[in-house]
């Protein structure tokens, strides 16, 4: 009978812009490990909230869209979709009008619960010897017990540089107001700008693309040859 070996999970957090997805995404690529975006799913809820003409800041109606709350994420690094039923969301969810709504939705406690649950289920299922789980708190509440942890970090200027760089259709002051804002709500729901014990920080405000993913590289492969001595 053909034995199923846990994957080696590794956790990454950070604030928005500090590069998660697209180190996490790289690295996976790098490793042949799955990769895991979890902040997609708090983003496909609030298009399915606005979606429905939801009051976003009514948690127990937002709680309710859970029942049918129909999610389906690509883990493979190269082939990344996010799908709501048969609806392809993928590009849906980085509008302006979603990123405004997700906060609201991820403070509401059934929410994250339902969330961490399917993301503890979807990382233990992957048909990868590995899987990088990127978010908020998936090092201190998804998967404490990661065999890698990682905080990645950069200074708000670089993280707002960053980000509007990437989001042409509004100006930078708009786009770092937004992030601003968004990081202050979902920080008093989650700490992810320190790191818990047990868990590396990587500073990535000086660094470019590249060197970020070769030191998150190097952590994970220090981590798991540590781990495998112990
Ligand atoms: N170390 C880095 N140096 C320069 N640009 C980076 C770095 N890390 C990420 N980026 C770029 O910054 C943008 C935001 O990164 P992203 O991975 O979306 O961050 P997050 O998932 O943390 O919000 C992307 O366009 C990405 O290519
Ligand atoms: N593990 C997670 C991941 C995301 N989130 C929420 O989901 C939102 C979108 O996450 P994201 O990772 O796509 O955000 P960016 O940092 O990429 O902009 C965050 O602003 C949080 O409100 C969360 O609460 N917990």
């Amino acid at each position: 009978m053909a034995r199923h070996t846990l994957p080696t999970v590794v956790a990454i957090d950070g604030p928005a812009g500090s590069g998660k997805s697209s180190v996490s995404r790289a690295a996976a690529r790098r490793l042949g490990f799955a990769y895991l975006d979890t902040g997609a799913a708090y983003r496909a809820l609030a298009w399915t909230v606005l979606d429905r003409q939801v009051d976003t800041e009514n948690a127990d109606a937002v709680a309710a869209v859970l029942k049918d709350f129909d999610y389906s994420i690509g883990t493979d690094p190269d082939e990344y979709f996010v799908l709501v039923g048969e609806t392809d969301v993928t590009e849906a969810i980085r509008s302006p009008e979603v990123s405004a709504a997700v906060s609201a939705v991820a403070r509401v406690p059934e929410v994250r619960t339902h969330l961490t649950e399917l993301f503890q289920s979807l990382a233990a299922n992957v048909d990868r010897p590995g899987v990088v789980v990127e978010g908020r708190d998936i090092t201190t509440v998804v998967a404490p017990d990661a065999e890698v942890r990682i905080l990645l970090t950069a200074s708000e200027e670089a993280r707002m540089t960053r980000r509007s760089a990437e989001i042409t259709t509004q100006s930078a002051e708009t786009v770092a107001d937004q992030l601003r804002s968004r990081d202050r709500a979902d920080s008093q729901v989650v700490d992810f700008m320190s790191a818990a014990d047990g868990v590396t920080t990587v500073d990535s405000t000086h660094l470019d693309l590249e060197q970020t993913i070769t030191a998150v590289i190097d952590v994970i492969n220090t981590r798991t040859a540590r781990a495998s001595h112990d």
